[in-house]
């Protein structure tokens, strides 16, 4: 997979427009993703992150504008959605051509190598998770799009999750567009913080901070007053 290309970008949007019937979802939104970019979408419920998404993902056509992405999509969710009549290495090759040595590295990847032959159900959130990222990874994305693949998983397992994300996307240097509800995990992950609000993209930071990064940095302090506003939040609990 190719390293960071400046200037190479694996997505481009253009007056990008979603209606659910009288309901305006996304309007006329701009954004481009360059490739090995790794972006987090914040916005609050119902702002149309998970909307943008499966734009991006080319599974709603229904949309209106401009809107080119070049190379592979994979997309992990919130919820795993792995089929429960195969077992885990079965859902990592579910539609897909690669071969099973393929598909053995990345369960090995994400640590999974002892659980190939297990049914989904008997997973923990944290291994179903692994095992979704996994069935991502096989398919080489140029861009990977992460719908609120942490939310559901403990505080502890998430933190060993985000560690592996951030180890996968070193590796393989995919985009990534990672939807999440928390401004922490966005400026621990990403190099770029976007907040989508009235349909378009209202706020877009960049994070400069080296990794491993502490929350009390003082550009990660800063970043998070300025996205707290622009979602509408007092940081300080002040109105
Ligand atoms: N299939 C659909 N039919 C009608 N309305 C929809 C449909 N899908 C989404 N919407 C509406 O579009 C708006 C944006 O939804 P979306 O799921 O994109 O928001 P979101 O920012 O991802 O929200 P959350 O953070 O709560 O997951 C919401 O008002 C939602 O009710």
């Amino acid at each position: 997979m190719a390293a960071r290309l400046p200037g190479v970008t694996v997505a481009s949007v253009r007056g990008l427009t979603k209606a659910f019937g009288e309901r305006v979802v996304l309007e006329s939104l701009d954004l481009e993703i360059g490739s090995g970019e790794f972006i987090a979408l914040l916005g609050r419920s119902g702002s149309g992150k998970s909307t943008l998404l499966r734009a991006l993902a080319g599974l709603d056509r229904e949309v209106s504008g401009e809107l080119a992405v070049t190379g592979s999509v994979a997309v992990a969710f919130q919820e795993p959605r792995l089929v429960p009549w195969k077992r885990v290495l079965g859902n990592i090759t579910l539609g897909l051509d690669a071969p099973v040595e393929r598909a053995r590295e990345a369960l090995a990847e994400v640590g999974l190598t002892e659980r190939e032959q297990a049914w989904p159900l008997t997973l923990s959130g944290g291994e179903a998770q692994r095992a979704s990222l996994a069935r991502a990874l096989v398919r080489e994305p140029d861009l990977l799009l992460l719908d609120e693949p942490f939310s559901a998983l403990d505080a502890l397992t998430r933190i060993s999750v985000h560690q592996l994300v951030l180890e996968l996307w070193a590796r393989h240097r995919p985009a990534v567009l990672l939807v999440t509800h928390d401004v922490d995990e966005a400026l621990l992950l990403a190099d770029r913080v976007l907040v989508l609000d009235e349909g378009r993209i209202a706020h877009d930071s960049a994070v400069t901070a080296p990794r491993p990064r502490h929350r009390d940095n003082p550009e990660l302090i800063t970043l998070r007053a300025d996205l707290l506003t622009a979602l509408g939040v007092s940081p300080e609990g002040r109105s």
